[in-house]
């Protein structure tokens, strides 16, 4: 029996990792010991899905090899196919994300292997998988055809070429591509552990994969990301007095999403780089509404809580100036955070141990079994 019970595992180190690692109070994040902000706006999301998975920044001969594997695997199979229409009339997207991910894992070609190699094929896949899972649930749901991908174009420029329906210009390009680096990998978040704890039990890569997709989609977690935006959008038609709406919203005991981290108790480094993308998104489009509205929020927030905003907070306004659409805003998260997910699992499954905690017994005791027919 454990001698110490912490609510929500705060503070407990659950696993060993050599893919990130977080300093809360410097507000400093590193991938395999490289620096966030030497990473972003210098790396695209290939080399760092690559260096994740394969454990080095890749050489140009190296980062080809790997877009041809990711250029193979975007194909969908037949499964997935078949059952995509259906998905996408009935299902929310993180929750058709959960479906497809699920039948791809029947697809793929490798289901039956957990061996390393076996696994990093299937990170490749996924990887390759998901950003053409969400446009094509997103044009299938509107009726449309999502664009073939550009070969010319990487992960960033070919999905938002698919949701947006037009060739993006380059600087979109690299600001999505940012946002990519910035969301694949981060300690023991809650979706990363889910998928540790899965694939502790020797389960395969896929449910793993599943497991983090459902807890990804959660407000506490990836799911903020598209409430923010639906907060500034009721501010907004309201009269935009955004001090005035914080302030009831704390009074009523309510949280504000963007806020707050369980590790960094000053301002997470993600949010420095996605703040200042989407000032200037928000200048390049004529309209900075929402990018104001963000600053006075988070002046409000930080006056009234003393808290910062986290990755979700600014994310939301720079997919928003991209042309993202709102609800689709966790599915791309989860489009970068699949880079980290499967690396842990390759990383679990290459030494692992059951994960599975003790828990504080709360309930009775002593109780008198009473024969069905005496219970009241
Ligand atoms: C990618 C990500 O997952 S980033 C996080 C995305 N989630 C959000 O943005 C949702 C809003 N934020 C939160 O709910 C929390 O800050 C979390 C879930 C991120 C962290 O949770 P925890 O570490 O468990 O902190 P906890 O929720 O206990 O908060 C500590 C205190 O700060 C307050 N607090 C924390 N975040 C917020 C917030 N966003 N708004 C208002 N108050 C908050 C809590 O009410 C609590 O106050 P109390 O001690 O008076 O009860
Ligand atoms: O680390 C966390 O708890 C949440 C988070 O910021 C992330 O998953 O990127």
């Amino acid at each position: 029996m454990a001698d110490k019970f912490s609510k929500g595992l705060a503070d407990v180190v659950a696993a060993s990792t050599a893919l990130s690692d977080i300093d809360g109070k410097a507000g400093r994040l590193f991938y395999r010991g490289y620096d966030i902000h030497d990473l972003a706006g210098r790396t695209t999301f290939e080399e760092i899905a690559y260096l994740l998975q394969c454990g080095t920044l890749p050489t140009r001969r190296q980062l080809q090899e790997y877009g041809e594997e990711l250029a193979r695997g975007r194909t969908l199979g037949a499964l997935v196919e078949r059952h995509l229409p259906d998905v996408a009339e009935r299902q929310a997207p993180m929750e058709a994300l959960r479906t497809l991910v699920s039948l791809a894992g029947a697809d793929d070609p490798d289901k039956d292997d957990n061996s390393l190699e076996a696994n990093r094929r299937k990170a490749a896949r996924l990887v390759a998988q998901q950003p053409i899972l969400v446009a094509r649930y997103h044009a299938a749901r509107t009726g449309g055809k999502a664009p073939d991908p550009d070969p010319e174009l990487g992960i960033a420029g070919n999905f938002l070429l698919q949701i947006t329906g037009r060739r993006p210009e380059p600087r979109h390009v690299e600001i999505f591509d940012t946002c990519l680096v910035l969301h694949a990998d981060h300690t023991m978040n809650a979706s990363t552990f889910a998928a540790r704890v899965c694939a502790a039990t020797l389960s395969d890569m896929h449910s793993a994969i599943v497991a983090a997709i459902g807890t990804l989609k959660g407000p506490l977690h990836g799911g903020a990301n598209e409430r923010v935006m639906r907060t500034l959008e009721a501010i907004r038609a309201e009269g935009g007095k955004v001090a005035e709406a914080v302030r009831a919203k704390l009074a009523a005991g309510e949280k504000i999403m963007g806020f707050g981290h369980r590790v960094y108790r000053t301002e997470d480094p993600r949010a420095t780089h996605l703040r200042e993308m989407s000032r200037e998104l928000a200048e390049a489009s004529g309209d900075d509404t929402y990018y104001r509205m963000s600053r006075e929020m988070e002046e409000v927030v930080h006056a009234e809580k003393g808290l910062y905003p986290n990755v979700d907070f600014y994310a939301a306004t720079v997919y928003h100036y991209l042309g993202i659409p709102t609800d689709l805003f966790t599915p791309v998260f989860s489009v970068s955070r699949m880079s980290g997910w499967t690396a842990h699992v390759i990383e679990q499954h290459a030494d692992n141990r059951l994960i599975r905690p003790d828990s504080e017994y709360v309930g009775e005791r002593d109780r008198k079994w009473v024969p069905i027919d005496e219970r009241e």
